[in-house]
């Protein structure tokens, strides 16, 4: 435990009144500066609730530059074990190359499994992978008079001239953030407005959501109309939602890779057959039945491992499980194996990008920050997780058709 001689006359007065309530934890930073504060916060916790915080209080994260922007009432930080995977080969139009995966995550036997996909993938040549589409969604939502009313505004948010006017209100709320289109979507007298953007090598939330305040300043003086909210889950953020898989959110990448017969039998002990089997029954028929969103395994495992390990945000793993994964016997025998996903959201910039160990994660890609050609690294990093899914799909499905799943967890995870 923290003790009080650490503390200024000043800092101890502060935390007592912590303690006693008599101070909010969060007001405690117009007092003293934001590494004080932290260690006050924590030290007055583990008073109020009889515990030691010690290991929550070991780390390595600047605390002013993360409250400035990714946290409020921050006392510490909690750690999360990194593992690495690979070298996987990658076949991508950014991503070209061998590339060691930085995986944090707490399950036992999934960085082993990673790793045993990097290796069947790469003695069969690697991965080829593309991104096909790529667009940040927001979408407010009006209440309008009557349909009438809905109508005339569907038709004047759709003239040409008015898109133009939109574009330019949000190039002068961001540099690199660029308007690409609007889909209105109509509801009884509720009219969602989907403005699609181009976010470069940011995720991009925080971007469009400020260009998109601009968007309904305009709409309201131009037209009259003020949006009931400046989400109205169209767009559709952090829940799991049809339209994203339909039309793209983040980046929308596919990533395939054929294994020969002889790799599936020495590095999965199996055969093509019987994986090409375990995905129709389980991936595909199974997913049906259950009426899931995702026609896969574990892509949520492997971007959730990457996305903590990267400074992504976690919750946006919820549309990137949406993915399908496909597995057929080839004429020649060999298995060619492909991952679908529509909703990938990440970036190399902004949020969590920017501390240290997940800056350095980043680093180990070569896609730390913004790159030269603005857009670049982040379509490099959405290759790079897509070839992880796959590796991570290949094992699986793998160690199930070899009826190895429960073994290798009771092996590597208890
Ligand atoms: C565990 C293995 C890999 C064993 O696999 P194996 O083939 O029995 O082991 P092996 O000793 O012959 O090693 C083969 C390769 O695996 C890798 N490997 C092997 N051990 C390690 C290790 N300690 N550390 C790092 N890498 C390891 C490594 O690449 C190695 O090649 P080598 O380098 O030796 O030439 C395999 O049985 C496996 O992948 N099982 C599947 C485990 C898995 O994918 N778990 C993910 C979580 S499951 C879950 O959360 C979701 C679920 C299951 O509920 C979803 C669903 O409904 O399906
Ligand atoms: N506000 C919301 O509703 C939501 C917010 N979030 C949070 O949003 C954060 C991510 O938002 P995001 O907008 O990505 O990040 P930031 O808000 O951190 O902004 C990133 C900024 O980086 C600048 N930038 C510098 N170089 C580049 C480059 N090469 N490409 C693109 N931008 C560049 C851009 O500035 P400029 O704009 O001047 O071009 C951009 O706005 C995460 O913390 C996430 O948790 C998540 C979901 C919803």
């Amino acid at each position: 435990m923290n003790t009080e001689n650490q503390l200024s006359m000043e800092e101890k007065e502060l935390l007592s009144q912590l303690v006693s309530g008599s101070l909010s934890m969060h007001r405690l930073d117009k007092h003293v500066e934001k590494d004080r504060a932290v260690l006050l916060r924590r030290m007055a916790l583990e008073r109020i609730r009889d515990v030691q915080l010690e290991h929550i209080g070991s780390f390595s994260i600047n605390e002013n530059e993360a409250s400035k922007r990714n946290i409020e009432n921050m006392i510490g930080a909690v750690q999360v074990p990194l593992g690495i995977a690979g070298p996987v080969k990658i076949g991508g139009e950014f991503a070209q190359g061998e590339y060691y995966l930085p995986l944090a995550t707490t399950e036992g036997a999934l960085v082993a499994s990673v790793n045993r996909g990097c290796s069947a993938i790469s003695v069969s040549g690697g991965t080829v992978v593309r991104v096909f589409n790529e667009v940040m969604t927001r979408a407010p939502v009006f209440r309008m008079n009557d349909i009438n009313h809905a109508k005339e505004f569907v038709d004047w948010i759709k003239d040409g001239d008015v898109f133009g006017q939109l574009q330019n209100k949000v190039s002068e709320t961001t540099r690199f953030g660029k308007l690409t289109g609007v889909e209105p979507y109509v509801l009884g007298n509720n009219v969602y407005l989907r403005f699609e953007f181009d976010t470069k090598d940011a995720m991009g939330m925080n971007m469009v959501t400020i260009a998109t305040q601009a968007i309904v300043d305009l709409i309201s003086n131009e037209f009259g109309v003020y949006p009931i909210s400046l989400s109205g889950n169209m767009c559709s953020d952090k829940k799991p939602a049809a339209i994203n898989n339909i039309k793209g959110r983040g980046k929308t990448v596919v990533v395939e890779a054929e294994l020969p017969a002889e790799v599936v039998e020495k590095k999965l002990k199996t055969t093509p057959q019987a994986m090409e089997e375990v995905n129709y029954r389980k991936n595909l028929l199974g997913s049906a039945r259950a009426q899931s969103l995702g026609f896969n395994a574990h892509a949520a495992n492997i971007i959730a491992a990457m996305y903590i390990a990267c400074g992504q945000d976690p919750a946006h793993v919820v549309e990137g499980s949406s993915a399908i994964t496909t597995m057929d016997v080839t004429k020649y025998g060999s298995l060619y194996c492909t991952v679908t996903l529509p909703a990938l959201q990440l970036g190399t910039v902004g949020g969590g990008t920017i501390i240290g160990t997940q800056a350095e994660c980043l680093a180990l890609l070569g896609v730390a920050g913004g790159s030269d050609v603005p857009g670049a690294n982040s379509k490099k990093l959405a290759e790079i997780i897509a070839s992880a899914v796959l590796a991570g799909e290949i094992s699986l499905v793998g160690a199930q058709a070899a009826g190895h799943l429960a073994r290798a967890h009771a092996e590597l995870g208890r």
